[in-house]
């Protein structure tokens, strides 16, 4: 989707939103001046998982395309040893969410953004959806009583989508199995991430416990 071009949204009835989700948004430089010029009264939704559990998904995305790129543990160092972190590398500087929050506060209050807390979207899908109602000024029509949680899948699906009678969950690339990381890498990471994410708690107003 084109930022500039408003013209290609949905158009929209009285009381109804348009609502338009890119994951690289968040992270693009020259994405929060583009959304500026098109609406400065834009509500934002962000949702953020624990970095690391995000740099390993990005990772097994990865290897379902490139089966033979490096070990996640390789690709973490700048020379592929346990050294420097290569913060660089894409799923390692995508969780670097102060830094990238801060661009956008440059251009709008934090009310106007909300972030959905990734790790309690699985684990109580109607409380994180009751908050986005709230945020988005809407009744809370979705709640408790449209998931069911697949135990097949590991991950909560709705019961009844719109317009279907049957369940659905969301498609096979969602919610796959991670590689197993050495656990000292995962330390090392842990180390890396803990003052961008108490940056990024303090700016967001929110801890979200990711220790
Ligand atoms: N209900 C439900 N079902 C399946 N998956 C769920 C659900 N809720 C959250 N998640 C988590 O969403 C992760 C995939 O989202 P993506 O990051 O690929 O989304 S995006 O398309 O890039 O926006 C996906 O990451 P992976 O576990 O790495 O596949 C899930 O952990």
């Amino acid at each position: 989707m084109c930022l500039c071009c408003r013209s290609m949204m949905p158009k929209a009835l009285d009381g109804q939103i348009v609502m338009e989700k890119t994951p690289r948004y968040f992270v693009t430089e020259e994405t929060p001046a583009r959304i500026y010029a098109m609406s400065r009264d834009i509500k934002l939704i962000v949702v953020v998982r624990d970095p690391i559990t995000r740099a390993i998904s990005d990772y097994t995305q990865i290897i379902s395309k490139t089966p033979d790129v490096p070990s996640f543990e390789m690709l973490t160092f700048k020379n592929g040893s346990a050294g420097q972190i290569d913060a660089l590398w894409s799923p390692l500087w995508i969780g670097l969410y102060a830094k990238h929050l801060e661009r956008w506060l440059a251009y709008f209050p934090p009310s106007q953004i909300h972030f959905v807390h990734g790790e309690r979207l699985v684990s109580d899908p109607a409380g994180e959806l009751g908050r986005v109602q709230d945020f988005l000024g809407l009744q809370r029509i979705v709640t408790d009583k449209h998931f069911y949680f697949n135990k097949t899948k590991g991950f909560p699906c709705l019961k009844k989508p719109e317009g279907s009678s049957k369940p659905h969950c969301l498609g096979k690339t969602k919610g796959r199995p991670h590689p197993k990381i050495d656990p000292a890498v995962i330390q090392k990471l842990r180390e890396f991430y803990q003052p961008h994410n108490l940056r990024f708690y303090q700016m967001a107003g929110q801890d979200f416990g990711w220790q």
